[in-house]
């Protein structure tokens, strides 16, 4: 859990209303399939799916005074310093009407967790993590003809390098912290959505079962009240009203 100033509220001068929110991050190698299962996420469990390369990719397209930058990191498979991607990351959480968030492609290095952390405070509800072999994950980016400019086999092979140097020791992080929710992702796509349900519906489930308790409340406070006997101006007498239920 964690807080973002909810953006509909900034700008007037005085007050910022936050709002808590609920992140997973998705990790896995180039390829293991992070974009296609969150979309299925997305579809059955209510998250807003965030996927930082997609973030930085239209940051280039808006003409923005990184694009450079950030086109060039991306071409050699490098990762685009924090400050930047973290930004863009906290934009899209404020702009965004929903409270649950699947951050995908992110924490990268062990700069980027930390700069995520110490600026927005929050910490993942859990890490899910795609495990694939770089065999499979080489096949699918080789045919994945999405136009990217990373798809190549130079810069794939520079993306599996980072991911290895870098990205496996954010995952190790959080596996010291048992927050790794690890899938075997080699699997085709139908199979690794079975394992994906069967993570997020317990957690899911929690949360149907916190609310409907909290409908369940309402309604008796509600009976309780109707069933009681009124003042002569027709309110809640609570001399000998019940206690509420909480
Ligand atoms: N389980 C799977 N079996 C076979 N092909 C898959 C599987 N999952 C995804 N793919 C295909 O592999 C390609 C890469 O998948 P996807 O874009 O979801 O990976 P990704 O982890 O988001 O990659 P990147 O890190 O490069 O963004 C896509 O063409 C997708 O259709
Ligand atoms: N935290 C991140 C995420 C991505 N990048 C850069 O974008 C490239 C593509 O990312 P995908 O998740 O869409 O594969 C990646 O290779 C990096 O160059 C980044 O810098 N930081
Ligand atoms: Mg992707």
């Amino acid at each position: 859990m964690g807080t973002v100033v909810d953006a509909t509220n900034k700008g007037n001068g005085s007050l910022a209303i936050e709002k808590k929110v609920k992140v997973v991050f998705v990790l896995g190698g180039p390829g293991s399939g992070k974009g296609t299962q969150c979309a299925n996420i997305v579809e059955h469990f209510g998250y807003t799916h965030l996927s930082a390369g997609d973030l930085l990719r239209a940051e280039i397209k808006s003409g923005s005074e990184n694009g450079t930058m950030i086109q060039n990191m991306i071409k050699e498979g490098k990762i685009v310093p924090s400050e930047v991607t973290v930004k863009l990351l906290q934009r899209a959480m404020e702009e965004s009407e929903n409270d649950k968030f699947l951050i995908d492609g992110f924490p990268r290095n062990e700069e980027n967790r930390a700069a995520f952390e110490n600026v927005t405070g929050i910490v993942p509800e859990f890490v899910l993590f795609f495990d694939c072999s770089e065999e499979e994950m080489e096949k699918r980016l080789l045919s994945r003809n999405q136009g990217r400019e990373d798809d190549n086999i130079d810069t794939i092979r520079k993306r599996f390098k980072v991911f290895v140097d870098s990205s496996l020791p954010v995952i190790e992080y959080y596996a010291s912290k048992e927050k790794v929710r690890k899938i075997d992702a080699a699997k085709p796509i139908g199979e690794v959505f079975e394992a994906v349900k069967a993570i997020f519906a317990p957690v899911h489930e929690k949360i149907l079962i916190l609310r409907r308790g909290c409908i369940n409340n309402s309604l008796t406070m509600f009976k309780a009240i109707q069933a009681k006997p009124t003042t002569k101006a027709g309110c809640l007498d609570v001399r000998t009203a019940p206690a509420i239920p909480t």
